[in-house]
């Protein structure tokens, strides 16, 4: 018989998570487990897993590979759960929590008892949320964080990797407070930033409401991520709280400096405090998945006349080319407008750019 791999937590990362395993071990039989059942409804509808339990205990008990896809608090809470059954003495318990110290040590509790836990975090996702935007290619490229502590065997890491194969991930090791740190800065403050400045646009859209609909590329791409899920950015939060205070009065001393030199007209500051961040920005590794995301991006000249985006879309489906994004910037009355496509990797660039050459269509990339 096939072996049992329990997801609890059917949402995008679980979902994804399900998928990848799937891939590669199509013996194995995946069992979800949602706290709300219609998620497990969907996942099966969707074939995310092969079936669903509406209490996780029994399954635990027999599973060989559990994954813990929930908020990080209530995967705290899961664990907890877990000291007081029964667990196979082969198993492995992983999770997908974006913060790792407050999990790690719960885990380390489980270890103790001599059930096998080792953290993870997949860099990669989305602002969506839900079984349904699953992905099964959503880690490919992208580094996958573990946090193994002295208490686990090697043998579990590679144990882990092998379950985890299917993601297309690069695997590495971090100490749980240095994860939390690094992920304080590279997504957590940038989380707390977004929806801050959408909030402060939405204050003065309720006096202006013109404000919001003028909101353009610039404000769009900086605070998408300020539509991910609430529940799961509070318990974020709430994990890395000191981490974060520190960061957060940084930021604040960097807001006050820049203020200062505007009020000062220091124009020559000001220049380099954007040409600094240019250079750092532009500096980042291109072509890697992860915190850091790589633009895949193609920009195409369009005629401003009805029907060329859905010819421009259906050339590049003839040839089986995903598009993750599609945004239309200038397009104006009577004049070229730019169509800004996203795709997953930078081949499916090169091949679409190809493509749409040959019908004829002016395409260009950003560096
Ligand atoms: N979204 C991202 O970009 C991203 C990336 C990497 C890691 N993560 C981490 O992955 C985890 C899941 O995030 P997601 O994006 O899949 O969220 P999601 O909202 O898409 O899915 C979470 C699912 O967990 C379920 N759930 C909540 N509490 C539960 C409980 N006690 N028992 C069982 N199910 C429960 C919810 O009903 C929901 O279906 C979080 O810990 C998050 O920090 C998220
Ligand atoms: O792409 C996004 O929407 C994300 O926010 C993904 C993101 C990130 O901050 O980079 C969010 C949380 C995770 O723990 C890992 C990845």
């Amino acid at each position: 018989m096939g072996k049992q791999v329990l997801v609890i937590g059917l949402g995008l990362i679980g979902g994804s998570l399900a998928l990848s395993i799937k891939k590669e071990h199509p013996e194995c039989t995946i069992i979800g487990y949602d706290l709300d059942e219609e998620a497990c409804k969907l996942a099966l509808s969707l074939q995310v897993i092969d079936r669903y339990v509406t209490d996780y205990k029994e399954a635990a008990s027999t599973a060989d590979f559990i994954v813990l896809a929930t908020p990080v608090q209530s995967a705290i809470a899961i664990l907890d759960e877990f000291l007081t059954i029964e667990i196979k003495d082969s198993c492995l318990i992983t999770d997908v929590g974006s913060t790792k110290k407050d999990i790690v040590a719960k885990g380390e509790e489980l270890m103790a008892k001599g059930v096998s836990f080792l953290g993870g975090h997949p860099m990669a996702g989305s602002h969506k949320t839900g079984v349904a935007a699953s992905n099964e290619r959503l880690f490919e490229n992208a580094f996958y964080i573990i946090t193994p502590t002295a208490s686990i065997p090697f043998s579990k890491v590679i144990q882990l990797q092998n379950w985890l194969r299917g993601t297309g991930a690069r695997f590495i090791e971090l100490e749980p407070e240095a994860h939390d740190l690094y992920t304080g800065m590279v997504s957590h403050l940038p989380h707390i930033i977004a929806s801050a400045l959408v909030q402060e646009a939405g204050k003065l859209g309720k006096e202006h409401p013109i404000v919001t609909e003028l909101a353009a590329g610039g404000f769009r791409d900086i605070t998408r991520i300020a539509s991910s899920s609430p529940s799961m950015w509070r318990d974020i939060l709430l994990h890395n709280k000191e981490v974060l205070l520190t960061m957060l009065e940084k930021w604040e001393m960097s807001m006050k400096d820049i203020r200062s030199i505007l009020a000062q007209e220091d124009a020559e500051a000001i220049y380099a405090f954007f040409d600094e961040a240019k250079q750092l920005r532009d500096a980042l590794p291109a072509g890697k998945k992860g915190a850091l995301m790589p633009f895949n991006d193609l920009f195409v000249d369009i005629p401003d006349h009805p029907g060329v985006i859905s010819d421009v879309t259906g050339i590049l489906a003839e040839e089986k080319i995903s598009i993750t994004n599609i945004r239309i910037i200038e397009a104006r009355e009577d004049i070229m407008g730019v169509l800004q496509l996203s795709f997953r990797s930078k081949e499916d660039v090169q091949l679409a750019k190809k493509i749409l050459q040959e019908n004829m269509y002016d395409t260009y990339e950003t560096s």
